[in-house]
């Protein structure tokens, strides 16, 4: 099939490449030039594990093509994905600008294809987390602009940075939300390569299909706040949270995914798909008092390392350098959108604390933040030079098994505030080194300082 697919995002770059990937012909479009340059070059703007070398693979091949000109794509193209931002507003819901404005850029192409005798029907298919009723309203504004020969479908992304090409390539489900059987049939066959072992093709409305997106992921926000609170729970009563989630995981019905205590969630995607979701309850005058307090939970986990490393210090903090492990907002990822390291970073510079940070991928982006406020190290042990404390916030794979020896001997001194849980406090403490983990039952309450 030949495709378009606006944005080229985190999930749109994916998009676009895995959908090449399957034999289709696919122009990705988006309107920052310097994205679309850097892609022009060979180049990714933005990390993703495994997705340089098979945009370079389908740029080759010539299926995968890049540029700016939305026209001469859709002139060409039936299947037209949206896959912008849509970003937190101001009063939580989702801003849906770039949508719209989208909308309006296709409509007016439409139009003018159509009065030049193109009579070929397009398919606009919303990728991006949209609220539910969007799909009907982007279909009321294209009518309004006389456009006629077009359908809107939904078709959510369920992928996860650092893991993107694996679950695109190989997801759990598809899911999309139609008004016509023909569409749903095309998508089928769009995503059929993608469902060969037994996963489910699910059709539904668009109104069903946004929500799914929504509840899916207040639901996975939902387990860590959970975890979360629990964990906290098992630092003031002396229980270990570690064997807490594996005594708990092993129930099938609870099982271990996404109960992994830690420092909160951050993304660009579960901080603001909650609000989202407590705004449409908000429009809709229904409480939602449990996602509102998936957030509020979430918004004081980000607390947690900042507190345990004031209660360590007392009033000694100010003038500390404190080492930071982890910038980005999970593993195998450059996005810092809302990460907890932020939270944290702030707070240790109100404090003035000395940082010396480092993160495999996104210390550019944090560079572009903080300038010359903090130290920025390439390598984990370069951070760790005269340190009094080492805090880690994001679980890269290589700070899983770190030479303890060595770390001892460049830092001032041996505290560790492990916002992952990576290591064990009993062997931690053998090693000597005074260990804070999350929930493994050592912490004081704030007012014992
Ligand atoms: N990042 C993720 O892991 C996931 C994101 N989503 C959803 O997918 C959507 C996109 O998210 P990301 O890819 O992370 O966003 P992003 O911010 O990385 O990418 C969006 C891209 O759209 C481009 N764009 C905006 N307006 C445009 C226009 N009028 N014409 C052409 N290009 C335009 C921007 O320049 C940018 O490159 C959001 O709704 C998000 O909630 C869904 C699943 C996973
Ligand atoms: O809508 C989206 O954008 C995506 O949001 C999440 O994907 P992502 O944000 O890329 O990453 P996750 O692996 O879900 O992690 C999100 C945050 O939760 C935290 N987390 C995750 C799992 C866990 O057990 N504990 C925990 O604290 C991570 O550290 C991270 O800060 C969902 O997992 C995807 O299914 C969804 O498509």
């Amino acid at each position: 099939m030949r495709i378009t697919v606006i944005g080229t995002g985190y999930v749109g770059l994916v998009t676009a490449t895995c959908l090449a990937e399957s034999g289709n012909h696919v122009f990705g479009i988006d309107k920052d030039e310097a994205k679309i340059q850097i892609l022009l070059n060979n180049g990714l703007p933005i990390y993703e594990p495994g997705l340089l070398e098979m945009v370079q693979k389908n740029r080759r091949e010539e299926r995968l093509k890049f540029g700016t000109d939305l026209e001469a794509a859709i002139r060409q193209t039936k299947l037209v994905f949206l896959a912008v931002g849509t970003p937190q507003s101001d009063t939580g819901d989702a801003d849906l600008r770039g949508i719209w404005a989208v909308g309006e850029a296709v409509g007016r192409i439409l139009n003018k294809l159509q009065a030049e005798g193109d009579t070929s029907k397009r398919i606009l298919i919303i990728k991006s987390t949209v609220p539910v009723g969007t799909n009907r309203e982007l279909t009321e504004r294209m009518k309004a602009m006389g456009c006629t020969l077009f359908e809107v479908a939904s078709n959510p992304e369920f992928l996860k940075e650092g893991a993107a090409i694996d679950d695109f390539m190989k997801p759990d489900r598809v899911v999309v939300g139609v008004r016509s059987h023909e569409t749903a049939e095309i998508l089928r066959e769009l995503y059929a390569p993608f469902l060969r072992t037994e996963r489910p093709f699910l059709v539904m409305t668009p109104e069903s299909a946004e929500m799914t997106k929504y509840a899916a992921n207040a639901m996975l926000a939902t387990k860590i706040s959970f975890i979360n609170e629990m964990a906290n729970l098992c630092d003031r009563l002396g229980a270990d949270i570690n064997d807490v989630r594996r005594g708990m995981g092993h129930d099938v019905r609870i099982g271990f995914q996404f109960l992994f205590p830690g420092a909160g969630y951050g993304g660009s995607c579960f901080p603001k798909d909650v609000r989202a979701v407590m705004a449409m309850g908000r429009k809709m005058e229904l409480p939602l008092p449990m996602v509102e307090a998936v957030d509020q939970v979430n918004e004081a986990q980000k607390q947690v390392l900042p507190t345990k490393i004031r209660q360590h210090f007392g009033d000694s903090l100010a003038g500390k350098f404190i080492a930071i492990w982890g910038l980005a907002f999970k593993p195998r990822t450059d996005d810092i959108r809302e990460a907890p390291s932020l939270v944290l970073i702030e707070s240790l510079l109100a404090a003035g604390c000395k940082l010396r940070v480092h993160d495999p991928e996104a210390l550019n982006n944090v560079k572009q933040i903080y300038g010359d406020q903090l130290i920025y190290c390439d390598r984990p042990y370069g951070a760790l030079e005269g340190a009094d404390a080492l805090v880690i916030v994001t679980e890269w794979q290589e700070f899983r098994n770190p030479d303890f020896e060595v770390m001892r001997r460049l830092m001032r001194n041996s505290v560790i505030f492990d916002g992952r849980n990576l290591y064990e406090p009993r062997q931690m403490e053998s090693l000597g080194f005074t260990y804070y983990g999350i929930g493994r039952g050592r912490s004081k309450p704030e007012s014992a300082n």
